[in-house]
C-alpha cells in the first residue's frame, strides 16, 4: 500500500523548485535549491488533507478558480495558537504547486485523492445538519453558509441542511426519519441544539436495537452516527471541552478530516422513567438556579448568564439535600490527580479497552452487544446529607469561555465515569471564592467545604417531609409552569410494553412536579427562599427534584479529538512516521 502510493518528483510553488514525496501517510516538499542546513521542510499529514483541485483554486473569502492544465491545489490543515483558549485554532491552508507536465499533474492527484481515501475511512461523504436560527447571537444560517459550506463542498461532503422552525424539531426528525445514507449528523447552535441531537440519535439506535432506555441498568447501544458540532450558541461548552477552542472553522475542519472522539453521557432517571441525557453539567442548587433565572432574560443572549448568574449569588441560597453516590475504581484515576484529558489521552484508552473488551478497534464497536456495567463490580455506595451551595455532576470538564479549565478541570471525556462537585454551604465570601477560582488556574476544589469524587452512579434525595414542604410552598405562591416538561418525558419513553407504564407515572409525577419545580422560579421574582432548587441538565430544567443519574461510557462520538496540547505538537519530529499524522507544526 505505501509503495503503491509513493510518488515523487520536482514540483513548483510560484518561481521556486521544491522536491515533493507522497508517502502512504504524509505529503512532503523542501525548497530544492539551498543549502542542506537552510532546507525546510513542510509536512503534511494525509489524513489532515481537505481537498484537492485542479488548477489554482481559492475557496474563502470566495472560490475563484484558474483552470490552467500543469497546476494542482492542495488544502490541508493549518495551526495556529489560540491567544484566549488552550487549543489550536485551524484553518484552512492552502498550496498551488506547479508540475513540468499535465501528465505529472494528474499523476499527482490522482495519488493524493487515492490516499485520502485510503487513510481516512471515517471522512463522512453525507452529513444531515441542523441549524438553530435563534441561538447564542442569532448568527447560525450566517456561520454555516459563509464559513463552513464552502469548506464542506471542497471537500466533496454533500449535506442536508434543515433549519430549524422550533424547539425538539432536529430531535424528532433523528427519532422518526430515514436516516438511511448519513454519515454524521451536524448541529450549528449550542448546547442545548446539541442536546436534542444527542437525545435523538441515542433515543433511534435504542429503538433499533429494541432496548428499554427507561431502565437505568440497561447498558445502551453506541450510536453509529458521529455528531459534529458548529458552535453558534451562548455556552457552547461541549465544543469547548472536546475541540479547545469555539471557532466555526476548526470545527468544520475536525468534521471534514473524520475526527473521531468518544464520550461519556449520563442518564438521569425518576422513579421508572428517563428523564434526560446530560454531557456536560446535571447541577443543582446554583446553577439550576441561574438557569431557570435566566430563562426570564433570553433576550439578552448569551449574557443572560452573567447576569442571572449575579442575581442568584445575590440571593444567598443553599438546599437540604441527601447525595448518595457509587465511587469509580481510584487506581484508574482521581479528579485531584492534576492531570488533563488531552487528545489521545491514555485513561480515556485504557477505558476504551476496558468497556469494550471484545472489540480490536473502534471501527468495529458497533457491531457487537457488550455489558460495560455488569464487568464491573458494583462497589459500595456513599451517602451524604446536609445543605448544599450546589451539587453537580459533569462527565467531562465542561470548560468554556468562562471556566477554561471548567468545573472539573482532571475529568475525562471517555473514560466511563463523571466526575460529583459537593460544595457544603458555606458562608457567601467563601462560596464567591470558589465560583471565582473556576474563572483562573487556582484549584477550586481544594477549599474546605468542597469534594469531588469521581463516579458511575448518583442518586439525590430531599430530606424528609422536604417534598411536601415545597408542595406547600407553591399553593402560597399559586405560580405554576406549563405541561412542556410532560411531552418531553413521553416522547423519550417508548420501548414496548414498559412504554406505558413509564409514562403513566410521568404523567402523575409531573401533574406534582410542577409544585416543586415552580417555587424556585417564582422564588427569585417574590424573594421567598424556596426549600427546593431545580436541576440544570445540559441547559434544561428538570421537571424533577429526585433523581437517579448513571454514566455510560462513550456512548456517542463526536467528530473531534479531544484539546491538543499545543506545547507537545511543537515536539512531534521525533515521532514515529504513523504517529507523526497526528502532529504538524504550527504558526
Ligand atoms: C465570579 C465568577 C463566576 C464564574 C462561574 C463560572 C462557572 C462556569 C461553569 C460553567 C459550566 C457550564 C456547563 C454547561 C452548561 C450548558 O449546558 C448550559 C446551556 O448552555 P447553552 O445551551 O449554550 O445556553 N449553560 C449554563 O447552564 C450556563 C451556566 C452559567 C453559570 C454561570
Ligand atoms: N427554531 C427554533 N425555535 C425555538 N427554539 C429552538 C429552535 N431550534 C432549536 N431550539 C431550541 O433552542 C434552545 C437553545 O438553543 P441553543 O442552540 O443551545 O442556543 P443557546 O446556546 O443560545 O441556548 C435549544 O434547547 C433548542 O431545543
Ligand atoms: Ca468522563
Amino acid at each position: 500500500m505505501e509503495t503503491d502510493l509513493r510518488l515523487e518528483s520536482s514540483l513548483w510553488i510560484g518561481n521556486k523548485r521544491y522536491r515533493a514525496v507522497l508517502t502512504g501517510w504524509h505529503l512532503k516538499w523542501t525548497e530544492a535549491d539551498k543549502k542542506n542546513g537552510d532546507k525546510k521542510t513542510v509536512s503534511v499529514p494525509v489524513a489532515e488533507v481537505v481537498g484537492v483541485e485542479n488548477g489554482r483554486v481559492e475557496i474563502l473569502p470566495q472560490k475563484s478558480v484558474e483552470d490552467t492544465d500543469k497546476d494542482f491545489t492542495v488544502f490541508y490543515v493549518k495551526r495556529s495558537r489560540s491567544r484566549s483558549t488552550y487549543g489550536l485554532l485551524w484553518s484552512l491552508g492552502r498550496t498551488q504547486f506547479s508540475c513540468p507536465s499535465r501528465v505529472l499533474r494528474d499523476q499527482w492527484t490522482n495519488h493524493l485523492r487515492t490516499a485520502l481515501k485510503t487513510h481516512s475511512p471515517l471522512r463522512p461523504h453525507r452529513l444531515l445538519v441542523f441549524i438553530n436560527p435563534f441561538g447564542g447571537k442569532k448568527k447560525g444560517r450566517e456561520i454555516y453558509h459563509s464559513l463552513v459550506a464552502p469548506l464542506f463542498e471542497l471537500a466533496g461532503i454533500s449535506s442536508h441542511v434543515i433549519v430549524t422552525e422550533r424547539a425538539n424539531q432536529a430531535r424528532d426528525h433523528l427519532l422518526k426519519k430515514d436516516l438511511t445514507g448519513f454519515d454524521g449528523v451536524v448541529c450549528v447552535g449550542g448546547d442545548g441544539m446539541f442536546s436534542e441531537i444527542l437525545h435523538g440519535l441515542i433515543g433511534r439506535t435504542q429503538q433499533e436495537a429494541g432496548l428499554c432506555e427507561t431502565d437505568p441498568a440497561v447498558t445502551l447501544q453506541p450510536c453509529p452516527l458521529h455528531i459534529g458540532i458548529i458552535p453558534a450558541g451562548s455556552t457552547d461548552c461541549v465544543c469547548y471541552a472536546t475541540v479547545g477552542v469555539i471557532d466555526p472553522v476548526t470545527s468544520a475542519l475536525h468534521i471534514i478530516i473524520g475526527d473521531s472522539q468518544p464520550l461519556d453521557v449520563c442518564s438521569v432517571h425518576h422513579a421508572s422513567t428517563l428523564v434526560r441525557y446530560s454531557v456536560s453539567l446535571v447541577g443543582y442548587g446554583f446553577y439550576g438556579d441561574v438557569l431557570a433565572e435566566s430563562e426570564k432574560h433570553r433576550w439578552m443572549g448569551p449574557l443572560r448568564y452573567d447576569y442571572s448568574g449575579t442575581v442568584v449569588y445575590l440571593s444567598n441560597r443553599s438546599y437540604a439535600g441527601i447525595v448518595q453516590y457509587l465511587p469509580a475504581d481510584p487506581l484508574l484515576s482521581s479528579p485531584r490527580d492534576k492531570t488533563r484529558c488531552l487528545s489521545g489521552c491514555n485513561v480515556c484508552s485504557r477505558s476504551t479497552e476496558r468497556l469494550f473488551p471484545h472489540t480490536s478497534d473502534s471501527g468495529s464497536l458497533y457491531s457487537s452487544h457488550f455489558s460495560q456495567y455488569s464487568n464491573d463490580s458494583e462497589g459500595e455506595w456513599v451517602s451524604v446529607e446536609g445543605r448544599f451551595r450546589c451539587v453537580s455532576l459533569t462527565c467531562m470538564s465542561s470548560s468554556c469561555a468562562r471556566s477554561p479549565l471548567g468545573l472539573s478541570p482532571s475529568a475525562h471525556l471517555a473514560d466511563g465515569t463523571g466526575d460529583l462537585i459537593l460544595v457544603w454551604d458555606t458562608h457567601p465570601l467563601s462560596f464567591l471564592k470558589f465560583l471565582y477560582r473556576h474563572t483562573s488556574t487556582q484549584d477550586q476544589f481544594d477549599l474546605p467545604f468542597v469534594e469531588v469524587h469521581r463516579v458511575k452512579a448518583v442518586r439525590f434525595s430531599l430530606p424528609d417531609g422536604r417534598e411536601e414542604e415545597a408542595h406547600e410552598e407553591i399553593g402560597e405562591l399559586n405560580c405554576a409552569r406549563g405541561g412542556e416538561e410532560r411531552e418531553y418525558v413521553d416522547t423519550v419513553s417508548r420501548n414496548g410494553s414498559q412504554q406505558q407504564l413509564a409514562q403513566r407515572v410521568v404523567e402523575r409525577e409531573t401533574k406534582n412536579e410542577h409544585k416543586t419545580v415552580a417555587p424556585i422560579l417564582c422564588g427569585l421574582c417574590c424573594k421567598k427562599t424556596p426549600a427546593v432548587s431545580v436541576w440544570n441538565c445540559d441547559g434544561e430544567i428538570l421537571p424533577f427534584t429526585e433523581i437517579f443519574c448513571r454514566i455510560h461510557g462513550q456512548l456517542v462520538r463526536l467528530y473531534a479529538r479531544g484539546i491538543e496540547d499545543g506545547a507537545a505538537m511543537q515536539n512531534c519530529s521525533q515521532e514515529s512516521d504513523k504517529n507523526k499524522s497526528r502532529c504538524i507544526t504550527y504558526k
